[in-house]
């Protein structure tokens, strides 16, 4: 691929290999997450979120999503508990989305796809001494996925999409101050949890991947909002930010672990 990668015909998930190998790998993200197939461990410990607003920093268009980054100097805000030893601090949360209400989640759950999928990616810095160093361990991080479901519109996630028409093109980024992610988590924190890797390039399979079973909803008027975004820059042909996800990868014997019955 001369040119860098993407989710079109041209550049994306199917030629990702070319030019990065590991896109066959054993432990590759996201995957079908199959309930029947799961089995519930009751050594999982319960999740522990704990979030402060003011780690909050800015929102940038990144060009294959959007992303909300975080202060990660100290632990004020971490996971912990779940299938993970230690303190993981947040780096940053995004979504993938479709170009149509009927796909964009990059996890299936028994082959059904939701609206979107966020995703709040955290760094092992209880061993590694930076996000960088934690990403290429098999143990550095931890992403929590939550489903975007149609239904009833959440304000919660509006404070996120009322955001978006300053970051249309991709390199914008404005200030997003004191916003605690924990409002866009569902009540319930049962999670599915398995291996697995970033599910862009570079791919590194350093994910302890959990992804909780209840999703939240969104109305279709806002899924319109992710797709007002562009994947390109300014003065640049413009192409609609959509269908931003990778579809399901090989399991290859992974064990994929219910943290309920
Ligand atoms: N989809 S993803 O969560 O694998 C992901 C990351 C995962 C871990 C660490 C960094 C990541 C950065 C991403 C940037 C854009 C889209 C997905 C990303
Ligand atoms: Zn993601």
């Amino acid at each position: 691929m001369s040119h860098s990668w993407g989710y079109a015909a041209n550049n994306g998930p199917d030629k990702w290999h070319e030019k990065f190998p590991i896109a066959q790998g054993p432990r590759q993200s996201p995957i079908d997450i199959v309930p029947s197939q799961a089995q519930h461990d009751p050594d999982l410990k319960p999740l522990r979120i704990v979030y402060d607003p003011s780690t909050s920093k800015g929102i940038l268009n990144n060009g294959h999503s959007f992303q909300v980054d975080f202060a990660d100097e100290n632990d004020s805000s971490t996971l912990q508990g779940g299938p993970i030893s230690g303190v993981y601090r947040l780096r940053q949360f995004h979504f993938h989305w479709g170009a149509s209400d009927e796909r964009g989640s990059e996890h299936t759950v028994g082959g059904v796809k939701y609206a979107a999928e966020l995703h709040l990616v955290h760094w092992n810095a209880g061993k590694y001494a930076s996000f960088g160093d934690a990403a290429k361990a098999p143990d550095g991080l931890a992403v929590v996925g939550v489903f975007l479901k149609i239904g009833a519109a959440s304000p919660n996630l509006q404070k996120v999409l009322d955001a978006l028409d300053a970051i249309k093109t991709k390199g914008k980024q404005t200030p997003f101050p004191q916003f605690d992610p924990k409002i866009l988590l569902p009540s319930s924190l049962d999670f599915w949890t398995y291996e697995g890797s970033l599910t862009t390039p570079p791919l590194l399979e350093s994910v302890t991947w959990i992804v909780l079973k209840e999703p939240i909803t969104v109305s279709s008027e806002q899924m319109a909002k992710f797709r007002s975004l562009l994947f390109t820059a300014e003065g640049e042909t413009a192409c609609c930010m959509v269908d931003n996800y990778r579809p399901p990868q090989p399991l290859k014997g992974r064990k994929v672990r219910a943290s309920f019955k």
